[in-house]
């Protein structure tokens, strides 16, 4: 194993992981990972098919260890607390996700898939916070001026675009320190998967977002930092403006160059 291609942030860092190892069964699909996400930042999460981009984020939010006989070793300081030892239903709410299909609830209406969040926590809220809650989030999502006279409709009436703008707002709702990612544009079409970039781009204010994408293009438009994995390391971690011009790891060129496919 060679020398690591790893920068540290000069932002401070939300997590800080160290020696991080992620199983399936006895088989490793992360492997001794150590690196520091920055806070306030979108940092881009890539390589090639089956290198455990997607392992790897949903370690960040204690769902990995929900597949039967996984299990994650090492530390992922949150803020200076080892989520490992936390409770996982609280590391979710303070670090929350976002997947490839857009999943609103189908039989729930726009208003109450945004607060879904807080029903399956068991949070009781009186209807004027709830109201203002819902036009936040939605608000956030650029979604509000499109769906504020239909918040009674099912979720599942939207396009493809504004239910995935849904899920983020579902997932914003709760006020969580980082939004995960997993591929949020690949079942979507250009014009949406336009909206959702520069939505990534403006709510990196106020949340840090870890996104896995396939797009090279578009780690480009969106992310301050890349993390690039290649079959379960992480071979380079850096600024993507210094990742993607002048990369340390013949790998990470290799890939940029499309060598991988
Ligand atoms: N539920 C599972 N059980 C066993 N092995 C798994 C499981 N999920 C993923 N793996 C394996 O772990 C490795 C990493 O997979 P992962 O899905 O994290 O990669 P990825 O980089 O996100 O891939 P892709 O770009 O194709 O989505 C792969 O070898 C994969 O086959």
């Amino acid at each position: 194993m060679g020398a690591k291609a790893i920068v540290d942030p000069k932002e401070p860092a939300i997590f800080d992981i160290r020696n991080l190892w992620a199983y399936y069964g006895e088989k490793p699909a992360i492997r001794e990972v150590t690196v520091k996400i920055p806070e306030k930042k979108v940092t881009a999460v890539m390589g090639p098919s089956g290198c455990g981009k997607t392992t790897f984020i949903r370690c960040l939010n204690r769902l990995h260890e929900l597949t039967p006989g996984a299990r994650v070793e090492g530390e992922i300081y949150l803020k200076g607390e080892n989520i490992l030892d936390l409770d996982p239903v609280l590391v979710r709410r303070r670090v929350g996700m976002v997947f490839q299909r857009p999943n609103p609830f189908p039989t729930m209406t726009i208003y109450d898939n945004v607060l879904a969040g807080y029903k399956l926590l068991g949070i009781r809220l009186r209807r004027e916070e709830a109201d203002r809650i819902v036009e936040e989030a939605l608000r956030k999502a650029a979604l509000w001026e499109e769906v504020k006279d239909s918040l009674h409709k099912r979720g599942t009436y939207l396009s493809g675009g504004q239910q995935q703008r849904l899920c983020i707002a579902r997932a914003l709702a709760i006020n969580p320190e980082v939004l995960l990612m997993d591929e949020p544009t690949s079942a979507l079409d250009p014009k949406s998967t336009a909206k959702i970039e520069e939505l990534v781009v403006e709510l990196k204010r106020s949340v840090t977002i870890v996104i896995v994408t396939h797009n090279i293009a578009q780690a480009g438009r969106v992310s301050d930092y890349t993390a690039f994995f290649y079959l379960g390391e992480l071979v380079e971690f850096g600024p993507t403006s210094q990742v993607f011009t002048v990369p340390r790891d013949p790998r990470t060129e290799d890939f940029l160059k499309g060598k991988f496919g």
